[in-house]
């Protein structure tokens, strides 16, 4: 019973009992208005000459019932006139949502003034050059470290908090906004245990993220970590997360208290690591929750909350007994969901179970209006939108698709870009395109490749190197399109377009960060793309791409050499692509052999178990 009650409550939004009711009895009341409309209309219907032609008596008593009352109406009546568009009605809070500015060039909330954070945060602002908030800091934080707000943010009879839903732009300092809560409510704690887990969708992502909590955890106690699979050995990282300890039978316990991680290598840790303990979580963040919660089906979340479950039953032991208490002790984290492009459909937030969640989120096109004076918005205006940041500049350039590796050489070299991200669609067209430029003269700039086929070392020193200005362009497939902060990037060029408008606004928002100037062009093919393209931006209301011209005598004279390294790429690729299936050759030989070794060895010692 008591755990229905909870699992009613959730995802609920603003709605308690009493408005529930009042809504339902105005639904009625408003049903039975158009009820009588229609009987009125139907009545002067009825003596029309079409229902008379229609050769159906058509008796309208009061005793009729509405359904009865519309069958005469199907032939010959206006029943075929076109129906109302259905409008989407949204759940109160995603209807309701507190709005952000999205406006970084007047900020107000001064850092040491920030006394909602605990002075040694201010300190660790500060040190980091923080002289202001963000308007999504400076309206996220006080809410989620107050947790129990008072006015419209207060759910009354609620204990438990809140979870919410951040919506702002890239580059708006999302990052920051959950960082310093967490770390302003753990900063004090006894004994480490793990109380703050954030997902994130790619390894360079986490090692990002602990990064910043390692810049303001100092002077705490805090440990944090980051869990990122891949080629990391698990057995590695399980001896960074948990310790055993001495005493009866099997107990561990943390060695640290926040952990970043990927949803596929948190699962591993839940099933395969002795003393992964998630019973302790207070905080469950979602950074770039759309990506993630991509991966709910493969149901991480599923895994996630029956541990969370489960940890509970062992660690109380009375569970059976008093197992209707335990239920509703029972303490979920929080969840804070954070993206430049997170969903507003209830159906796909539904699959998160929020609890009374709350929306805090950016709208289109409140260029005028200065925080606090936002016009009165509607769903419009935020709802399946995306706002970018004020300061990215927009472009797309029409170029056929036989010429784009000319007009990418021809914008590399005639503008005046040092730092540049180049997106390609896959991982083979970043590594054909990558060596193609480096093949080019390009003005003394450095080409390199970053893609999800490098090793983790490699894909880390070729970021810090293009963080460092040593790389001057990045060619990269979309490992590097979410989340990822380098700083001082100064245009973004989509060479092949991003599928989704999502990938785009992503993308785009690599350059333009923390009220830094930056372009982003889009290359695309007039013939058919660039339409198609174009048209969905301009679905989500993204009508500010302008067009930017490369003239052929921009690149006319350089076709002669282009020809010369495209030849001499196919060779080389060529080359690659047979060293590749000698050495899956080599390497298959190498395993059968061993395999027919231990084969063997088995027959002549049946009996040894090494
Ligand atoms: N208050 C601030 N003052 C100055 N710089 C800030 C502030 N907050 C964040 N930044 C910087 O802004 C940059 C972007 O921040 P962050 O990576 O958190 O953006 P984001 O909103 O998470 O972007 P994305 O959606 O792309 O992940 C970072 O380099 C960060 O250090």
């Amino acid at each position: 019973m008591e755990e229905d009650q909870i699992l009613a409550r959730r995802y609920t939004g603003e709605e308690d009992g009493e408005s529930v009711r009042n809504q339902s009895s105005n639904n009625l009341k408003k049903l039975l208005r158009t009820i009588e409309k229609r009987k009125k209309s139907q009545t002067t219907n009825a003596t029309k000459p079409s229902d008379v032609d229609s050769g159906i008596e058509c008796t309208l008593d009061s005793k009729t019932s509405v359904l009865d009352k519309h069958v005469p109406q199907v032939i010959g009546g206006h029943a075929f006139d076109k129906g109302k568009k259905v409008v989407a009605v949204l759940p109160k809070w995603l209807a309701e949502p507190v709005v952000i500015s999205t406006d970084l060039s007047c900020l107000t909330v001064k850092a040491k003034k920030f006394t909602v954070l605990d002075e040694l945060l201010r300190k660790n602002l500060k040190a980091n050059g923080v002289k202001y908030l963000f308007p999504v800091q400076a309206e996220v934080i006080p809410w989620l470290v107050r947790r129990n707000c008072s006015g419209k943010l207060h759910k009354p009879g609620c204990t438990a908090p809140r979870d919410l839903c951040v919506s702002a732009p890239t580059g708006s300092g999302k990052t920051l906004t959950y960082v310093l809560p967490i770390v302003n409510s753990l900063k004090d704690r006894l004994v480490p245990k793990l109380r703050a887990l954030i997902v994130v969708p790619v390894q360079e992502l986490a090692l990002q993220v602990v990064d910043v909590f390692r810049k303001y955890i100092q002077g705490t106690k805090l440990r944090v970590e980051a869990s990122t699979g891949g080629k990391t050995d698990l057995k590695a990282e399980q001896w960074k997360l948990v310790r055993r300890v001495g005493g009866l039978g099997e107990a561990y316990e943390s060695k640290i208290d926040i952990l970043v991680t990927t949803p596929g290598r948190l699962v591993e840790h839940l099933t395969h690591t002795k003393g992964f303990d998630v019973s302790n979580l207070k905080y469950l963040i979602l950074d770039e929750a759309d990506r993630i919660m991509e991966n709910v089906q493969d149901d991480w979340m599923h895994v996630l909350e029956k541990s969370i479950n489960r940890s509970d039953k062992n660690r109380g032991r009375t569970a059976s007994i008093a197992s209707v208490r335990t239920l509703r002790n029972r303490r979920q984290p929080q969840k804070l969901l954070f993206s430049a492009t997170l969903s507003h459909d209830p159906e796909k937030l539904k699959e998160l179970g929020l609890f009374q969640p709350i929306l805090f989120t950016s709208v289109v096109g409140s260029e005028s209006d200065p925080l606090g004076e936002i016009r009165s918005i509607s769903t419009d205006d935020y709802a399946g939108k995306y706002t970018t940041p004020r300061e990215l500049k927009e472009f797309y350039v029409a170029a056929p698709a036989r010429l784009k590796p000319l007009v990418l050489w021809a914008l590399l070299v005639n503008r005046d870009w040092r730092k540049i991200l180049v997106f390609a669609k896959s991982v083979e067209d970043s590594h054909r395109l990558a060596r193609l430029l480096n093949s080019l003269p390009l003005s003394g700039r450095v080409v390199s490749e970053l893609s999800s086929k490098l090793s983790r070392a490699e894909r880390e020193d070729t970021l810090r190197r293009f963080s460092d200005g040593t790389v001057n362009v990045l060619v990269a497939s979309d490992v590097l399109a979410r989340g990822m902060d380098v700083p001082g990037v100064e245009a973004v060029v989509s060479y092949d377009p991003p599928k989704h408008v999502e990938g785009y606004v992503h993308r785009a928002g690599r350059t333009g960060r923390a009220g830094a100037e930056g372009v982003a062009v889009t290359l695309l093919d007039p013939d058919g793309q660039m339409e198609t393209f174009l048209h969905k931006l301009r679905s989500v209301n993204k009508t500010n791409l302008e067009e930017m011209t490369v003239a052929e005598e921009e690149y006319s004279d350089m076709v002669g050499e282009y020809k010369a390294a495209l030849a001499s790429l196919n060779n080389a690729i060529a080359e690659e692509t047979d060293a590749k299936k000698l050495d899956l050759k080599r390497k298959k030989q190498n395993c059968i052999k061993t395999n027919v070794k231990s084969k063997k060895f088995k027959r002549n010692f049946p009996n040894n178990n090494t």
